[in-house]
Order: structure tokens, then C-alpha cells, then sequence
């Protein structure tokens, strides 16, 4: 590693003892000297230095000097002669960082350095503060929406008590907005929202919330840019501003599969540090109309009937997903349809290559690269295309595309393992129709080690677009139905009323798009690479090894 500059180093006491304090652009370091030169020429425990440890100035949340709380500073009284020199230290300055504990969780450590002068003291925060100032990424100025009611309905409380301390000690500025009704948050960003003056939009809730924040920043940008969203052929303009999430909601699977874990201070942190993770998401048409965004699940049948049926039983809030997942389950409904799809090419992966979305992704930045070269932009004129379409027919119990791995605390490594945040494709799931049993051990799969793939009667492609059309989708369309006239229209109409009332016909069900139900069956869908970014880096890679004393990975 190149060596960096040292910026300071001198001799500060913490806890009453003597310590080497370095910073150079990169770090901050520590290292007790009685221990050091105890240990001087002999190896201890690998590359682990004792006493030692050391902190990433890019993990530092904020220095502040600290109030002399000796109690005998000023005092007029008697004072003891100094013993050490851990005694003369009358001048203090704390210094706050990230500190990594168990599954991805961050917390907000710090300690505290003694000196003997006021102007080192004063040195060393001036110092550490412009280090800290080159961090243009980091944001200065937030909104904040608050879903007071998604959850446990404790969106307000977790951002008072775990949050807002966070953002006061890092020194961001906020506006706060406690939504009062739904899509109140989306309507404001759409229309109201002077979003110049802030580096970031937070959402507090789940991803019913997430997804509000996320359809009124892409609508603004459309908007701003003249994009027409009902044209599923228009290149879509990237949001600028970075959306950050605190987990305060029943699935919360956008942040858990983009940080690791659905811990409010853990987010809190990703955001203050100023990450960066680019993130695909789908839009979703019916025809030539627009319908909504998605950014993690699409699913029909299965997905769509537990969530048609949870919505009905939002007051009981997150277990309403097993209740109605068990009765959705027992129902065991299959749907017969038509999926055609555009599959990925190029170097996307597979969704079976076990190649996991993790921080600094390989595919995901060769997609970027690609982006910028306008590589992956697709034409999506079916003249061009025809021949690439690949069509599906068959019964399913469930259509699902993860344009995410959709990893959650139900599920851990989620509905696609290996689906990438932000490669420019979805992971599109077909489970047929199958044996309840063979459907249990399927979704079984969802929550241990085993592929939830390896069944003959699922299959998975990663595509770019698809579409999908229910059977009878005549029915209920009057644009199908334009063709065939009004005695075919209603000779059709009759058809679908019988077999309704016998029950003979397997009836539709709703997509789930995010957590939405969506108000049409047949839909086209494509995938829009890297059109947001969130204040988070992916999943870390688990820390091979951690240096005990340093909490470094050696
Ligand atoms: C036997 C245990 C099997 C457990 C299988 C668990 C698979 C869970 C996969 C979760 C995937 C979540 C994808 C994320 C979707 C979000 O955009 C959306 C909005 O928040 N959430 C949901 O739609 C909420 C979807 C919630 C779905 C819950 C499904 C629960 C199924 C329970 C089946 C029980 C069968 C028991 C038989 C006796
Ligand atoms: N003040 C409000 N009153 C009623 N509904 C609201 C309000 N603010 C937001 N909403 C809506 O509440 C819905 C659910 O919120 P949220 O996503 O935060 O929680 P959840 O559904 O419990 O969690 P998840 O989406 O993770 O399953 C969102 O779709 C949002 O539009
Ligand atoms: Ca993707």
C-alpha cells in the first residue's frame, strides 16, 4: 500500500495512559507506547501489533472538543503535583467513528484523547475537521420523510432516538416531514419539493415508503427532462440526489439487500460516511400506459396473492405477510399465461453462478462502463428484437422478477441470490404448476442453504425486458377486444361470465410490484440500469479476519 504523509503525531493520553497518536489522509492511528516498547523486536500474533489501533479517516463521523471535566481545573484549590503524564492531560478532544459489529450491523463509537496543551488540542480537531471537510461525498443537507405508520408504526420514534443524534453529531442539517397520508411524500417530491437545496432524501419506513420517495424523485427528474414515463421506448434521465434508507417498515428488503441488515443506526451511518450505490429499476407498463417503478420484486400469483390478501390485514402489521402467506399457500392457486422475455448477454452472469452482488461488484461496474459507453442501452423495437423474444406458455404458481436478490430477514439471502443491484437486469423465476409439497420444499429453500433453483419445475433467466399476458386476457380488455366487434366482444364477454360462475376457469391474479398491487394483469416490463443511487455500498464481504486490538481486518 503507498505510504501516506503523516498530517500529526504526538503523545495523547486515553483512559490514563500514554499513547502515539498518528493521522495521516487515510488514517488514524493509536498505539500505546508502554505496550510497544515492551514488545519491540518480538512478533506477536501475526501482523497484530497489541495496544495498537487504527481508524479509517473515511469511517470518522465527527471530533468535537471535549468540555475539561477534571476536577481540579479552575478550582483555586490545592492541586496534586503530577504523577504521570497521564495527569498534566487537562485538554481533551472525542473523536466518533464507525466501529463494525455482527451482520453488517455498524455502531457509532469513540473515544476520547487527553492533552497537556489547549492549542494541540485545538490542533488536532482543526486537522482531523479538514480531513474530514475533503469528503465532498458526504451530505450536508437532507429531507426527511417519515412514515409514522409503516411497521410497528415506530418510524418516529426510531428516527428521534437512533437517528437524528447521528445527524446532529455529523453536523447535516435536516428538514422533516411526518407524512400524513400515503403518497403524500411521492406528491411532494413530484411537485413541491426545492430539491436543490438538499445532497439527499431519507426515507423512514419500509419499502412501501422506499418506493414513494424513489417514483417522486424519477418522476421529477422525467419531468425536468422532458421525458415522456408512458413511453416505454424513452431512455430514462438518472436521479442525481442519493436516497437513503432507515428500516422502519415490514420487509424492508430494499435496505436489508443494499446494507447488509435492517438496523436504523447501521443506515444512519452508510449515510453520514456519504456511500454510494447505483441501483437498477424496472418500469412497468400496460400498454401505452405508464404503471409504476420497481427496484425489487415483481410477482404474480403467489407473491401478488399474499399480498392481495395481506393488504386487508394491514392493522396487524408485519405478521400479516405468514398469515396470509400460509393461506395463500394452502390455496394453492396456479395461473395459466404467456411470459416472452429479452434474456441478458454479455458478461451479466447467471442467476445460478453463485457470483453474489457484494461492495465493489465486478459486474455491476463493468455494467457502469458499458452505461457509459451506451452499451446497454437496448432498442426496444419488436422489429428489431423478434428474433431474440423468448416465449413461455404454460401454468404457474408464481412469476417472479428479482431485479435485486430481495434479501430480508424472512428470507436472508433472498428470492435471487445472485441477482445484481445494479447490472441492468432482473432475475426472472418461473415456478410451475407443482405439488404442494414440491411448493413447500421450494420456498423451504428460501431460508436454508440449498438451491432454491434445483427443481424441475422452476425455472430462472436473467433478462433485460418481458413481458407477460395472462390467458383470457380478453375478458376484462376492451383494447383486445377492439378487432372483434360488438357481437364478438359480447359472445366473449358471456364466455368468461359462465365459466366465472361455474368456476371452471383458473381466474387471474394481481402482480406484486414492490409491495403494490398493480391495477393491470398484462404488463411489460424493462430494466433501466443505474438509475438511482442509494446512500449505501452493497453487501460487505465478511472480514476473513479481524485484528482484535484494531478491529482492522489484517
Ligand atoms: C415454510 C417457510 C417458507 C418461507 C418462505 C419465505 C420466502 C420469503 C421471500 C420473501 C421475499 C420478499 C421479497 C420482497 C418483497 C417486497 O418488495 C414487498 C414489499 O415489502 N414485500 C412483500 O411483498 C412481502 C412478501 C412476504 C412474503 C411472505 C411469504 C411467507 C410464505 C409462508 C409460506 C408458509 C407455508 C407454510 C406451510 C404450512
Ligand atoms: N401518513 C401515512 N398514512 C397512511 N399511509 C402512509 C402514510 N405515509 C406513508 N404511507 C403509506 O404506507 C405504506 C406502507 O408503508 P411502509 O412501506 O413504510 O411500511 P410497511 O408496508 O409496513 O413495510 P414494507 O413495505 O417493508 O412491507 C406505503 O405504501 C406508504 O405509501
Ligand atoms: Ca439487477
Amino acid at each position: 500500500m503507498e505510504k501516506q504523509s503523516r498530517l500529526l503525531c504526538s503523545e495523547l493520553c486515553v483512559q490514563s495512559r500514554l499513547y502515539e497518536v498518528t493521522l495521516n489522509c487515510a488514517i488514524l492511528a493509536w498505539k500505546d507506547i508502554q505496550i510497544a516498547k515492551k514488545h519491540t523486536g518480538r512478533a506477536i500474533y501475526g501482523a497484530v501489533k497489541a495496544g495498537s489501533y487504527c481508524v479509517p479517516v473515511c469511517e470518522i463521523i465527527a471530533v468535537q472538543e471535549k468540555e475539561d471535566d477534571s476536577p481540579c481545573k479552575n478550582t483555586g484549590k490545592w492541586q496534586k503535583v503530577p504523577q504521570s503524564p497521564a495527569d498534566s492531560c487537562q485538554h481533551a478532544f472525542t473523536v466518533f467513528y464507525v466501529e463494525r459489529t455482527r451482520q453488517h450491523c455498524w455502531w457509532c463509537n469513540n473515544v476520547t484523547f487527553h492533552c497537556s496543551e489547549h492549542s494541540l488540542c485545538l490542533l488536532w480537531v482543526q486537522t482531523i475537521r479538514e480531513q474530514l471537510a475533503l469528503m465532498t461525498n458526504r451530505p450536508k443537507s437532507l429531507l426527511v420523510y417519515i412514515n409514522p405508520y409503516g411497521g410497528k408504526q415506530r418510524g418516529k420514534q426510531i428516527y428521534d432516538h437512533k437517528v437524528a443524534p447521528i445527524f446532529s453529531r455529523a453536523s447535516i442539517s435536516t428538514d422533516v416531514i411526518v407524512t400524513e397520508r400515503a403518497n403524500h411524500a411521492r406528491d411532494h417530491l413530484k411537485t413541491e419539493a426545492d430539491l436543490k437545496k438538499y445532497d439527499g432524501v431519507v426515507c423512514v419506513g419500509g419499502d412501501g415508503m422506499f418506493s414513494e420517495i424513489m417514483h417522486g424523485l424519477v418522476s421529477r427528474m422525467q419531468q425536468e427532462a422532458g421525458v415522456d414515463e408512458n413511453s416505454i421506448e424513452e431512455t430514462l434521465m438518472p436521479c442525481g440526489l442519493r436516497i437513503g434508507i432507515i428500516p422502519a417498515g415490514s420487509t424492508d428488503c430494499v435496505c436489508f439487500a443494499t446494507v447488509g441488515s435492517n438496523d436504523p443506526v447501521t443506515s444512519a451511518l452508510h449515510i453520514v460516511v456519504g456511500d454510494s450505490q447505483p441501483m437498477d429499476i424496472c418500469s412497468v407498463h400496460n400498454e401505452d400506459r405508464f404503471l409504476r417503478y420497481s427496484v425489487s420484486l415483481l410477482g404474480y400469483g403467489f407473491y401478488g396473492d399474499v399480498l392481495t390478501d395481506s393488504e386487508r390485514k394491514r392493522w396487524m402489521g408485519p405478521a400479516r405477510y405468514d398469515i396470509s402467506g400460509v393461506k395463500t399457500f394452502l390455496s394453492h392457486r396456479y395461473y395459466e399465461g404467456t411470459v416472452s422475455f429479452l434474456p441478458a448477454e454479455g458478461n451479466l452472469g447467471t442467476p445460478r453462478d453463485k457470483m453474489q452482488c457484494r461492495t465493489g461488484c465486478s459486474v455491476c461496474r463493468q455494467s457502469s462502463s458499458d452505461k457509459l459507453v451506451g452499451k446497454n442501452e437496448d432498442s426496444v423495437s419488436d422489429a428489431e428484437c423478434q428474433d431474440t423474444w423468448t416465449v413461455i406458455r404454460g401454468k404457474f404458481l408464481a412469476i417472479n422478477a428479482a431485479s435485486m436478490s430481495c434479501a430480508c430477514p424472512r428470507s436472508p439471502k433472498g428470492l435471487s441470490p445472485s441477482a445484481h443491484l445494479a447490472d441492468g437486469t432482473t432475475d426472472l423465476i418461473l415456478v410451475r404448476k407443482c405439488s404442494r409439497l414440491d411448493f413447500l420444499r421450494h420456498l423451504l429453500r428460501h431460508t436454508n442453504k440449498d438451491d432454491q433453483f434445483d427443481h424441475s419445475f422452476v425455472e430462472v433467466y436473467r433478462v433485460k425486458q418481458f413481458r407477460f399476458t395472462p390467458r383470457y386476457q380478453e375478458c376484462d380488455s376492451e383494447v383486445d377486444l377492439r378487432d372483434s366487434g360488438a357481437t364478438g366482444k359480447r359472445f366473449l364477454s358471456q364466455i368468461c361470465r359462465e365459466h366465472r360462475a361455474c368456476g371452471c376457469m383458473p381466474s387471474q391474479s394481481n402482480w406484486n410490484c414492490d409491495g403494490e398491487i398493480l391495477p393491470h394483469t398484462a404488463i411489460q416490463v424493462r430494466v433501466h440500469c443505474q438509475l438511482i443511487k442509494l446512500f449505501a455500498r452493497g453487501i460487505e464481504e465478511q472480514q476473513v479476519f479481524e485484528d482484535p486490538y484494531t478491529h482492522c481486518a489484517i
